[in-house]
């Protein structure tokens, strides 16, 4: 399970807004690739609130989402199932991270156990969600993780540069 802003593509304090605003982070959509190619499954769980702030659309985001694929295909790459939450805080959904909701959706739709599984992310509420889901949190470096670290509070065993990182260290594992 990876979260998508800061993890896949390069993320900005004023939302991935549009198509034309996302851009895949270097080596992203290789390590997804590589996945797929080893016969994982993708789920990408993200929060996507600029839709309840009315920064952007539903369709905004499932045209995001269509171009990841777009790219991901010609490498063998291919996401499974994408989850978001588009509420915005006051919203007080379940689904918004920390919360766990968007994880056992993801495991739920795509039958996977959530136990052992790693959810990869930028920000102290996805180590959060993850650990909410009985998931293995891991924190890259990427997009917020830097200053994730920084803050120092809830940081998970497992930490690592970028995506490509993890997926070597999960392949070699396997
Ligand atoms: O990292 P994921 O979950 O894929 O997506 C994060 C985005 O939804 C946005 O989340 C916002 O947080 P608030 O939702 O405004 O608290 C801000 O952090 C934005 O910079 C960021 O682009
Ligand atoms: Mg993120
Ligand atoms: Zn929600």
């Amino acid at each position: 399970m990876l979260d998508r802003d800061g993890v896949i593509n390069a993320d900005s304090d004023a939302y991935i807004k549009s198509v034309d605003e996302w851009h895949p982070l270097p080596g992203s959509l290789e390590a997804m690739a590589r996945l797929s190619r080893a016969g994982w499954v993708i789920a990408v769980c993200t929060n996507q609130s600029g839709v309840g702030r009315g920064l952007f659309t539903d369709a905004t985001v499932n045209a995001i989402h269509a171009e990841l694929q777009r790219q991901l295909a010609p490498l063998g790459g291919h996401v499974d199932g994408f989850f978001y939450c588009p509420h915005p805080p006051e919203a007080d959904c379940s689904c918004r991270k920390p919360k766990p909701g968007l994880l056992i959706q993801a495991a739920a739709a795509l039958s996977f156990p959530l136990q052992g599984v790693p959810f990869v992310g930028d920000s102290r509420r996805d180590m959060d969600a993850a650990r909410a889901a009985g998931a293995t949190p891991v924190l890259v470096r990427t997009g917020k993780g830097a200053r994730t670290i920084a803050d120092g509070a809830g940081l998970p065993d497992w930490i690592e540069n970028d995506l490509m990182a993890v997926v070597t260290r999960l392949l070699n594992d396997d």
